[in-house]
């Protein structure tokens, strides 16, 4: 059974200060909790030491929200995985749609950098998905499944277990808007078949594959009862410890 993993994804907000004191008070809530759900913070990259620090031997989680595709060099504003190895996290988020949109991230730079992520001993959660008029124009489909190829094809079926896939659609991220439970369901099993067909069901089975966009408390356990649904890649309900805590008690409470 793949384990639910609830990942929050600061983007460019909670500085050290802020930070400290939010990862203070979701490791009061979650540290000597024995959770079934594994728990994740992706702070902006100064804040990580900070996040680190709190939730060492709390089994709570960090990972980063970047990184280059080279180990150093002259590569001025970017950071490495070797960088992010050594400050002890775990997951890179490789690929959202802001990184996309903003700084031009082709699927196959992002492909290359789920593969330097799965190299370095680091877990990559690769985002996919579709904008509106995509949508709109019924060509959703082959938009992640062009996504999700291109890392296929870079990684392969061993990489299957540290592999995470984050399908957030773009017209549901920071919008309020979330995709229907049936919706989301519909892509997430399509994008598993898309895993079957390139690296086996049993591949495909253990790569878990979460929900991002608008998730909240009132939608995230219609959400994460969905089978193919494995956790949530959450923006805007992280940066507040209740409603991260609250959805993270959803996902304890769902029995697959
Ligand atoms: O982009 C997201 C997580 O990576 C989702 O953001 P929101 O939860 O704020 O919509």
């Amino acid at each position: 059974m793949r384990q639910f993993l609830i990942a929050g994804n600061w983007k460019m907000n909670a500085g050290p200060k802020e930070a400290k004191a939010l990862a203070d008070q979701i490791a009061e809530s979650w540290e000597d909790k024995d959770t079934n759900s594994e728990i994740l913070i992706c702070p902006p990259f100064v804040s990580i030491p900070f996040v680190v620090k709190r939730f060492r031997d709390t089994g709570l989680k960090t990972g980063a929200q970047n990184v280059h595709t080279e180990n150093n060099g002259a590569y001025t504003g970017e950071i490495s995985t070797e960088m992010i190895h050594e400050l002890s996290c775990e997951y890179v988020i490789a690929g959202h749609s802001e990184r996309r949109a903003y700084f031009f991230e082709t699927d196959e730079l992002v492909a290359e950098k789920a593969k330097k992520i799965s190299d370095s001993g680091l877990k990559p959660i690769v985002c996919v998905g579709e904008k509106l008029d995509e949508r709109k124009n019924d060509i959703y489909r082959d938009v992640v499944k062009n996504q999700t190829e291109a890392v296929l094809e870079l990684l392969d079926s061993s990489d299957a277990s540290q592999l995470v896939i984050a399908y957030e659609p773009v017209w549901a991220i920071g919008t309020g808007e979330t995709a229907t439970p049936e919706q989301a369901q519909e892509m997430h099993a399509f994008i598993r078949n898309l895993i079957a067909d390139e690296w086996g069901q049993e591949a495909s089975e253990s790569v878990r594959i979460l929900y991002g966009g608008s998730m909240k408390p009132g939608n995230a356990e219609e959400l994460l009862s969905q089978p193919d649904v494995d956790g949530g890649l959450i923006g805007g309900a992280s940066l507040k410890e209740e409603s991260f805590s609250e959805i993270i008690s959803i996902a304890e409470s769902i029995d697959k």
